[in-house]
């Protein structure tokens, strides 16, 4: 199924607009899992299996896996989110970008090694370093745009308009992708939710293009600010990330099962939190 058909049905068959983040740290992982060669697998298995009916798709972010040699771990979490939770699109967080002929390796990487149904990419090489993702019609490519880090702005809010004109590079990245990247209708963004009238200026450039939100929970963002910000006129177009503040919510809690009982409760209060201002 096509990244953007998965996605809309999975905002309204869900009502939900919440991305959980999945970014393993084991020295948080609960004590019965600690040292456990498979416990990044089954920590983020817990996760995914007590929060897929409050999401709209989940984000597992790959350096969390990488670090610690459990790529195959992420292969099998993906696999396991595509069997038992059908439906619920994959965003894989690489945040790649190179010349092309690499690219096209990171592409295989991300849709064929992983099965992700989207990935993130950064668009700072340009065109020919994002079309090898581009070309796999049916999956997403989510751009960075306006990160939700500070010093995403040294490079982020530098005026690259005209002489006498305005235009931030934020917002040059926002334009080009929809007016000339989005051809086939697979491209979004990250837009930071500790920005929200940048997540507006987005929204006015790009029409209904979803916008992928991090920065609320760990970061501080403002939920409501962001929603307003960044729905579309049917309330949707966003996928609002949440990762360490729903993944250990319960990291005190040393019981078995204390952590993903922790972690729903955190998981359905931030949706209905998004969804109180939608
Ligand atoms: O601008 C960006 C782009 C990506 N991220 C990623 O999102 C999560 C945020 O985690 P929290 O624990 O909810 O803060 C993480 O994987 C980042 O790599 C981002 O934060 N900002």
């Amino acid at each position: 199924m096509h990244f953007m058909t998965a996605l809309k049905a999975a905002w309204q068959q869900r009502n939900s607009l919440l991305c959980v983040g999945l970014d393993p740290d084991p020295a948080r992982f609960p004590a019965h899992l600690q040292g456990r060669p498979d416990a990044i697998f089954e920590f983020c298995k817990a996760i995914v299996d007590v929060t897929a009916d409050a999401v709209c798709c989940f984000k597992p972010q790959i350096a969390h896996f990488a670090a610690r040699r459990a790529e195959d771990q992420l292969e099998a979490l993906i696999e396991h989110i595509h069997a038992r939770h059908p439906g619920t699109p994959v965003v894989l967080d690489a945040k790649r970008g190179d010349i092309g002929s690499t690219a096209e390796q990171y592409a295989v990487e991300s849709f064929e090694r992983y099965k992700a149904d989207a990935v993130t990419v950064n668009p700072y090489m340009g065109r020919d370093s994002v079309e090898p993702y581009l070309a796999y019609p049916d999956k997403g490519v989510i751009l960075l745009c306006r990160t939700s880090n500070p010093g995403g702005s040294d490079l982020q809010f530098l005026d690259v308009g005209a002489p006498g004109g305005s235009l931030k590079l934020y917002e040059h990245v926002a334009r080009l992708v929809a007016e000339e990247w989005n051809a086939g209708g697979n491209c979004g963004l990250v837009v930071g939710a500790t920005f929200p009238a940048e997540i507006a200026r987005v929204r006015a450039l790009t029409g209904d293009m979803p916008l992928l939100v991090p920065g609320i929970g760990a970061q501080g963002g403002d939920v409501p600010a962001t929603v307003a910000a960044g729905r579309t006129a049917d309330g949707t177009g966003l996928m609002i990330n949440s990762s360490r503040a729903i993944l250990y919510a319960g990291a005190m809690s040393a019981e078995s099962e204390g952590f993903a009982a922790a972690a729903r409760q955190a998981a359905l209060a931030t949706r209905d939190a998004i969804n109180a201002c939608r």
